[in-house]
């Protein structure tokens, strides 16, 4: 395909993004129409979608229109590019401007605040209030791609030994400062799934930030671990390849767990699944991690769709299950055992706001420790808040 084509293709997609769909869906459904498209076209157009929705609201008022031609026409004026030269109808490249797109030239500097940063306005009071100085620059860094880490399972392989096997499927990565765990892939991402080393779980797809979380919960040898909002189980595959306790994952939904068997398998790892009946009976742990449902906004830049389809009643109904899940699962926690609160969201209200409220309700409780990551890291932004018993007057 030619880059207008791709751009046409990317165009498509979008439309039915803006229309509702969900953007990794949209891109399965455009290749299974485009069989002529090869796996470099399919990658030129997802990288076209995920930039043009991460820069939503600026590409399209500077493209004219929100729809999938505006973003591409603002995507290129927003990279000092001249749409016309693309947009020119020849072969399969998109029909030629029309006047009103043409009108609506411009460049990123002539944009509002807001809609420059990319910022959804209704939540630029809470990004404001929660990030403080970093507002500016953290909306910054989520306008671009993440980089793509891996978790070297220290079970297997050390670092340099991951690195190497990496090299000879020809990924290069680098280390990363944030977990001693932790590389980033720096050439083909794209060959991670079928190299040998992730194959033969030296490896795991895993954010560095992920990883820098994973490491400041204390587990010790032997100890019962049990996470309680497992999902995919990336965090409990993280925690077992550091430490020979017993790891147990639950989830609401146990088809979110599905894969975990096989991950666990190919980590070398055991990790027992638990229906929410069982975890009941199973407490009381050592530790309990509730890596909850969240807004996903430190994460914006790998689910960008993520950022303009959240709304205040979603938020609200997200910080009404988080209050649920801790206070459901402290009770699972043992007399002198840790619980760990995590999220992948960069908002107060889902972070250190709802440790207050649970310190208010809990005044057993305190906040032991606490850590919270930005983009400006390099990685995700995260929250961990680990959170221990007081020790009671009666046992000194
Ligand atoms: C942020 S995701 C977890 C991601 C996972 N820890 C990982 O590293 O891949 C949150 C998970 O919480 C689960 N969840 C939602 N409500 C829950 C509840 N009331 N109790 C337990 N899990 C819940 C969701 O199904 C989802 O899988």
């Amino acid at each position: 395909m030619t880059p207008a084509a791709r751009i046409a293709a990317a165009i498509d997609v979008l439309d039915q993004v803006f229309a509702g769909n969900p953007a990794e869906k949209s891109l399965i459904n455009w290749a299974r129409r485009s069989r002529f498209a090869g796996s470099g076209d399919r990658a030129a157009v997802r990288d076209h979608v995920f930039d043009a929705l991460r820069n939503r609201k600026s590409y399209t008022t500077l493209g004219g229109a929100e729809n999938g031609r505006g973003a591409m026409i603002g995507a290129l004026r927003a990279n000092n590019l001249d749409p016309a030269q693309i947009f020119n109808g020849e072969g399969y490249a998109p029909s030629s401007l029309t006047p009103e797109e043409q009108a609506a030239s411009g460049n990123l500097s002539d944009l509002s605040e807001l809609v420059r940063l990319d910022c959804p306005e209704w939540l630029a009071p809470m990004l404001r209030n929660s990030l403080g100085e970093m507002f500016e620059s953290v909306c910054g860094a989520l306008k671009f791609r993440a980089p793509v880490f891996l978790r070297v399972n220290l079970r297997k392989t050390s670092r340099e030994g991951a690195l190497e096997t990496l090299l000879k499927d020809g990924i290069t990565t680098k280390p990363h400062a944030l977990s001693e765990t932790a590389l980033e892939v720096v050439e083909n991402p794209r060959k991670i799934l079928n190299s040998s080393a992730f194959r033969d779980g030296l490896v795991e797809l895993q954010d560095a930030g992920s990883q820098h979380i994973m490491d400041q919960i204390p587990v010790a040898a032997g100890q019962r671990v049990l996470d309680y909002c497992a999902g995919g189980g990336g965090k409990t595959l993280a925690m077992a390849a550091r430490e020979k306790a017993v790891f147990f994952a639950h989830d609401v939904d146990p088809s979110r767990m599905a894969d975990l068997p096989t991950r666990a398998k190919r980590a070398g790892v055991r990790v027992k699944i638990l229906s929410s009946d069982d975890a009941s009976a199973a407490a009381p742990f050592d530790v309990v991690l509730c890596d909850v449902p969240c807004s996903g906004s430190g994460a914006w830049r790998r689910s960008p769709d993520a950022k303009w389809n959240l709304t205040k009643d979603r938020l609200e109904d997200l910080i009404w299950v988080q209050d649920e899940i801790l206070q459901k699962a402290a009770t699972y926690v043992g007399q002198d055992g840790t619980l760990a609160f995590a999220t992948c969201s960069l908002l107060n209200e889902e972070n250190r706001d709802q440790i207050n409220k649970f310190l208010e309700n809990n005044s057993d409780w305190h906040l032991a420790s606490e850590t919270k990551l930005t983009p400006i890291e390099g990685c995700d932004g995260f929250y961990l808040a680990i959170l221990k018993r007081k020790i009671s007057k009666k046992t000194i």
